[in-house]
């Protein structure tokens, strides 16, 4: 039993063992499990950990990205809207207080807007600090302002409007941000251009004291209790007055008339009303219905004449805030709300100006008024915009400046139409000349204006217009210029002549148009090119000085100018120094009667009416201007600005000439006191032989310059037809050699290379360089070209003679013969060969006579008429066989034979020219100017 009871006990033991290493292994395995659970969990949870990180780490890039866009597009939008507002407040209308001085504006720029502070986005802008874009308000032909303080500094929540104005008593933000304001305003316009009427029945001016200095300019009115209505009142009759007077009905505001005139007759007034305030509850005054009316009309009627409001507690502010015209600004603390910048954005104020900064600008604005306006510069002349006006009625342009300081403008067209100036010699008149034409050349391109100038004085006034050595530009409008003419009257009449052409064919167009004037050419015949001109003479009474021809016919070209200029467009500008130009005219008195603009400088005599004693007193550097023939009530004084200084209408000439396209040709230059050379003779370049088996044209012998606008050569053609040789008249060597040079060159130029022959004799020895140089260059192009002294002479004049005679000459080529002081050899062509019983002289009358239908042409010198006679028979020779002549130092009376005027041409010879003329063109001889042929062409 005992043992069964140790067996029995053993097996439990041992299945007691059994389960309990059962259990110990369960329990192992079930630990090895949980381990690696938490294992697996821990790396799950490492895994989660990091991917966080790299979630967060790619939300941050993005957010940066998106963050950094967005700045630059908000950078850029910020910029964009500060230059945007830099543009609209200039200078002191928006520049920071910390330096802050005035910047007077331009004579043509407008007003713009006035910074108050910088813009802030309402709504948090996330990234760095927001960029200062800066607030602006209008004022200035603008409209009005309407400034509210409710007193508090707690901003209204709502993005809404802020609450319909509470009339609340203006604060001290209100009187800063005024004075900031207005500050603002007076150092960006014209000392002057501003008067501010300021009511402030509550602190008495008190507030914008700092504007004081203005009152002893008369620039600042205070106005005091119960004055409201009055300064309503004032206003309202200034806005009457300016609609009625100044815009009369042509222009809907100041600011159109300024931008269509470049004026700006009225000063702009700004009114500040900083009222008591007002609640419904019967606090505060309140406006009357008069006065309530006033305002009305004030707010609609005002910024069209420059009338403009600043109020402040001035109540109640009815449905006028609600104005378009009104701008509201609402103050808390330091930001502001307005109605320009609406709900986005809030205004962050900028810190008021120093009341130091403020009275010493006021002060200085008033010693500047009261001085009187700076005298006028050469660019006050000019307008905002070159070459945009039209001459189709009229052309008007300033000259200068009036006492006011407004610019006094001078015109031409129906009325006035031409005008005379005056003055004493350095009084101004080029200067005044120069202002004009830069006036007038700045304002109208070269389609609408066309400028003659001669200057019949010593020197070279007019000659900056043309291009010179230093200065390659010139005027464009500038077609002619003529300087040093006062030897040269020739030139004036041939300006007068080509003016006189120009008004038949004006005319002419006209009639074909069925117009009358030259606006409605312009429009009948909008393709047409129909500038105005305008001619100007200074010194013009040389051109009618004495009563020899010249003088008569530039007085009748004259009369018909002046009379039937105006209805074509062309107008006379008569200028002189003395009394005797005047005097030229006062004969006239049919024409002096269309002289109806007169423009008088100091001490100018008989320019202005009888009994109009202005240009006596009128002082240095100043002109009367007046357009109704001198009358006294129609007198302007302008300062006249200088004009000829570097930097004004040099400055002004190369800007325009810049403009021009680059094969524009420049205008004609005639300088009276210059040679012209053969080299710059354009026709001498157009010649040339005639083309094999074209036609075949009688060749031309030019003699030198005319004195004519064309500036063309004068020429004798040598045809086939009797008395087609040229004779130089005169002891003038230099000038006879100069013509015989040109004539030879130039007929060299239209044969081929030894188509032609030339006997060159000379009997002068001064001549015999000058000989020799023709001589040379003849050859140069090719010719035969043979030379004869004294002793070959005679044989030379037999030879061509004979080959006159006979059908079959040796050589049948055209022959030249150019004789040098041919008379020097009278004793030697006199002389008889007592074999044939015939002299060298009888050969020269043979080649005269029969030679240019052979094709022989004498083109010959002699130093006198009578040594002329002499070599062609002697007393009652008869001279046709020369047909054209050139004579240099020969008196009109001499000429006589010559001359199909009875007693000979009126011509008192003088230096460098000569009379030219061809009895088969001319009706008259004309003045020509001997070419300088030293230079070979
Ligand atoms: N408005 C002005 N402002 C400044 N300088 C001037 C003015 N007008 C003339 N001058 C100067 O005075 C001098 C004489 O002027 P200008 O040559 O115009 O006189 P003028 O009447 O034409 O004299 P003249 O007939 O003798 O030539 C010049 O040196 C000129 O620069």
């Amino acid at each position: 039993m005992a043992g069964r009871h140790r067996e029995l006990v053993e097996e439990v033991r041992q299945t007691l063992g059994y389960a309990r290493g059962a259990a110990r292994a369960a329990v192992t395995e079930a630990e090895d499990r949980a381990a690696k659970r938490r294992a697996d969990h821990a790396a799950v949870e490492r895994e989660a950990h990091r991917a966080g990180q790299r979630l967060l780490a790619a939300h941050a890039t993005r957010r940066g990205a998106v963050d950094r866009q967005c700045l630059a597009r908000l950078t850029a939008a910020a910029e964009e809207l500060t230059a945007l507002a830099d543009e609209q407040a200039r200078g002191a209308a928006g520049a920071p207080w910390d330096g802050w001085a005035p910047t007077p504006p331009a004579r043509d720029e407008s007003p713009g807007l006035y910074r108050i502070g910088r813009l802030t986005a309402r709504a948090a802008v996330p990234g760095p600090a927001e960029p200062d874009v800066p607030a602006l308000v209008g004022l200035l032909d603008a409209g009005h302002l309407l400034v509210e303080d409710p007193g508090h500094d707690r901003l209204p929540a709502v993005a809404d409007d802020p609450a319909p104005p509470v009339t609340h008593r203006p604060t001290d933000r209100v009187h800063a941000l005024v004075g900031g304001l207005l500050l603002r305003v007076l150092g960006s316009t014209a000392p002057g251009a501003v008067r501010l009427t300021v009511y402030d029945p509550e602190r008495l001016g008190g507030s914008l004291a700092s504007f004081a200095p203005l009152a002893s300019a008369d620039l600042l009115t205070f106005v005091g209790p119960g004055g409201l209505g009055g300064v309503l009142d004032e206003l309202v009759e200034e806005i009457r007055r300016i609609n009625e007077t100044v815009l009369a009905g042509e222009y809907r505001s100041l600011r159109e008339l300024h931008a269509a005139t470049g004026r700006r007759p009225e000063p702009w007034r700004v009114a500040v009303l900083l009222g008591e305030g007002w609640t419904p509850d019967g606090g505060g005054a309140e406006l009357t219905a008069a006065q309530q009316a006033q305002l009305d009309r004030v707010i609609r009627t005002g910024p069209a004449c420059g009338v403009h409001l600043v109020v402040s507690g001035v109540g109640p502010a009815g449905d006028w805030c609600e104005h378009p015209l009104v701008d509201r600004i609402v103050l808390w603390g330091a930001t502001a709300w307005t109605t320009a910048t609406g709900n986005r954005f809030l205004v962050q104020l900028d810190p008021p100006p120093g009341t130091d900064l403020a009275t010493g600008t006021c002060r200085a604005i008033a010693e500047k008024v009261l001085a009187g306006p700076d005298p006028a510069v050469f660019a006050d002349l000019l307008p905002a915009e070159t070459w945009t006006g039209s001459s189709a009625e009229r052309l008007v342009a300033p000259v200068g400046a009036g006492p006011d300081g407004r610019l006094v403008d001078v015109e031409l067209g129906d009325s006035p139409p031409h005008a005379l100036i005056g003055g004493p010699s350095g009084a101004g008149k080029t200067n005044l000349l120069y202002a004009w034409l830069g006036s007038l050349a700045a304002r109208y391109s070269p389609d609408e204006l066309a400028l003659y100038l001669l200057d019949f004085k010593e020197g070279v006034s007019f000659a900056r217009f043309a291009p010179g050595r230093r200065d390659p530009s010139w005027l464009p409008h500038v077609r002619l210029v003529g300087v040093n003419v006062n030897a040269d009257r020739e030139y004036g009449l041939a300006l007068l002549a080509f003016l006189h052409d120009e008004l038949r064919r004006r005319a002419e167009a006209a009639k074909a148009h069925e117009a009358t004037k030259l606006s409605e050419l312009r429009a009948e015949d909008p393709d047409g090119h129909w500038p105005r001109i305008v001619a100007v003479i200074d010194e013009f009474q040389v051109l009618l000085d004495g009563r020899d021809p010249v003088a008569l016919e530039a007085a009748r070209l004259l009369e018909d100018l002046a009379r039937r200029g105006r209805s074509q467009g062309i107008h006379l500008v008569l200028a002189s120094q003395d009394l005797s130009g005047i005097d030229a005219l006062w004969g006239r008195a049919s024409m002096v009667a269309q002289f109806t603009l007169r423009i008088a400088l100091p001490k100018a005599r008989r320019i202005l009416a009888e009994g109009n004693l202005a240009a006596d007193t009128v002082p240095r550097h100043h002109a009367v201007v007046n357009p109704d023939s001198g009358a006294t009530p129609a007198n302007r004084v302008a300062h006249i600005p200088d004009a000829g200084s570097r930097g004004t209408l040099d400055a002004l000439q190369q800007a325009l000439w810049r403009r021009l396209p680059a094969d524009t040709a420049p205008p004609v230059l005639f300088d009276g006191g210059r040679v012209p050379r053969l080299a710059e003779a354009t026709e001498l370049a157009e010649l040339a032989p005639d083309e094999p088996g074209g036609r075949v044209r009688a060749p031309v012998a030019l003699v030198g310059r005319t004195i004519d606008v064309t500036g063309r050569s004068a020429a004798v053609r040598l045809s086939r037809s009797p008395g087609r040789n040229l004779a130089v008249l005169g002891a003038r060597g230099t000038e006879a050699c100069d013509v015989l040079a040109t004539a030879a060159l130039s007929l060299g130029r239209q044969y081929r290379a030894g188509g032609v022959r030339f006997s060159l004799a000379c009997l002068d020895d001064d001549a015999v360089d000058a000989t020799k140089q023709v001589l040379d260059e003849l050859r140069v192009l090719g010719h035969d070209a043979d030379w004869y002294d004294r002793d070959g002479v005679c044989g030379l004049l037999a030879a061509a003679a004979a080959d006159l005679g006979t059908d079959r000459a040796p050589d049948t080529r055209p022959h030249i013969l150019l004789l040098y002081a041919v008379d020097a050899a009278s004793s030697l062509l006199e002389r008889k060969d007592p074999a044939t019983r015939r002299s060298a002289r009888d050969d020269l009358k043979d080649l005269v006579a029969r030679g240019p239908e052979q094709r022989t042409h004498v083109v010959g010198w002699w130093r006198s008429v009578p040594r002329l006679r002499d070599d062609l028979g002697g007393v009652g020779a008869r001279l046709d066989a020369f047909g054209a002549w050139v004579a240099l130092d020969v008196q009109g009376p001499d000429l006589a034979p010559l001359s199909t005027q009875p007693g000979g041409p009126a011509w008192y010879p003088r230096t460098r020219r000569a009379l030219f003329f061809d009895r088969a063109v001319h009706r008259r001889p004309v003045v020509v100017i001997p070419y300088d042929t030293t230079e070979a062409p």
